[in-house]
């Protein structure tokens, strides 16, 4: 049901092992699309269904403050990073909620993790408490398995709108910047002793270089 319009607040979870260009810019064609107030750019601390990131979460975390520098909608936010365990999502989005009872909140996902949503620790929660936002990911076609298929039955819209007005539960596909780029693809390069430029913002490949990461050390350029 349809309600007073509140303000919209996003959440953009990621490893981000390290943040990389598409990250910022699907996050910020997502903020103009449906003209949101504020982003979280959140850090996971364990990730859930893979290994350890190669890198300290305090140098996740340092890399995403350098992305985000300059956006004043992106807001980094370290939340899962203060909590032990596993940084299930669900968890993440409850206390959002707690922290603006008066914002209706949308949680990002690229369409690789929407398509791994049911095998996500109490998925079908994530919907009391947010909307659902899946942004089109060249690399990864949307081949949606049957649990989501019937799930989604009713909750699709492609009006913005209808996030303001209703508190959670709509799915929304956004098309957005095609970028074929991935953290894994720039990590191989790295190791393969390539430059990460022009993938990152340059306050990144530059903390990079100089703290070693990645095997990037011995990179001049
Ligand atoms: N090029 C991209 N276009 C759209 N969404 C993306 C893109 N890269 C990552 N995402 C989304 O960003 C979120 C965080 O992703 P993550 O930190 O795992 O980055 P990644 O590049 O996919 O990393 P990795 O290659 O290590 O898995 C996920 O929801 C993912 O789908
Ligand atoms: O809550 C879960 O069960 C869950 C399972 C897999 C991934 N996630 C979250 O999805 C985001 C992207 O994960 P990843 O592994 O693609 O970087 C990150 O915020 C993870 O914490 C969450």
């Amino acid at each position: 049901m349809s309600g007073t319009p509140r303000p919209l607040r996003g959440m953009f979870g990621g490893t981000f092992d390290p943040v990389h260009n598409a990250h910022l810019r699907v996050a910020l064609d997502i903020v103009e699309a449906g003209a949101l107030e504020q982003l979280h750019l959140v850090p996971c601390h364990v990730p859930p269904h893979r290994g350890d990131p190669e890198v300290t979460a305090a140098q996740r975390l340092a890399m995403l403050e350098l992305a985000a520098r300059g956006e004043p909608r992106f807001r980094l936010d370290d939340r899962e990073l203060r909590r032990d365990g596993p940084s299930y999502s669900v968890d993440t989005l409850r206390t959002l909620r707690e922290d603006y009872p008066g914002d209706h909140l949308c949680l990002l996902l690229g369409s690789d993790s929407f398509v791994s949503l049911p095998r996500w620790d109490r998925w079908q929660e994530l919907a009391v408490h947010a909307h659902i936002v899946v942004m089109r990911r060249p690399d990864h076609p949307l081949e949606l398995p049957p649990p989501l298929t019937d799930w989604l039955q009713g909750r699709e819209t492609a009006d913005w709108a209808a996030l303001r007005g209703e508190p959670a539960g709509r799915v929304l596909f956004q098309d957005v910047t095609p970028m074929a780029v991935s953290a894994t693809d720039i990590r191989a390069r790295l190791a393969d002793g390539r430059s990460g430029r022009y993938l990152l913002p340059d306050a990144v490949w530059d903390y990079i270089r100089d703290n070693n990461l990645y095997g990037a050390g011995g990179y001049a350029g």
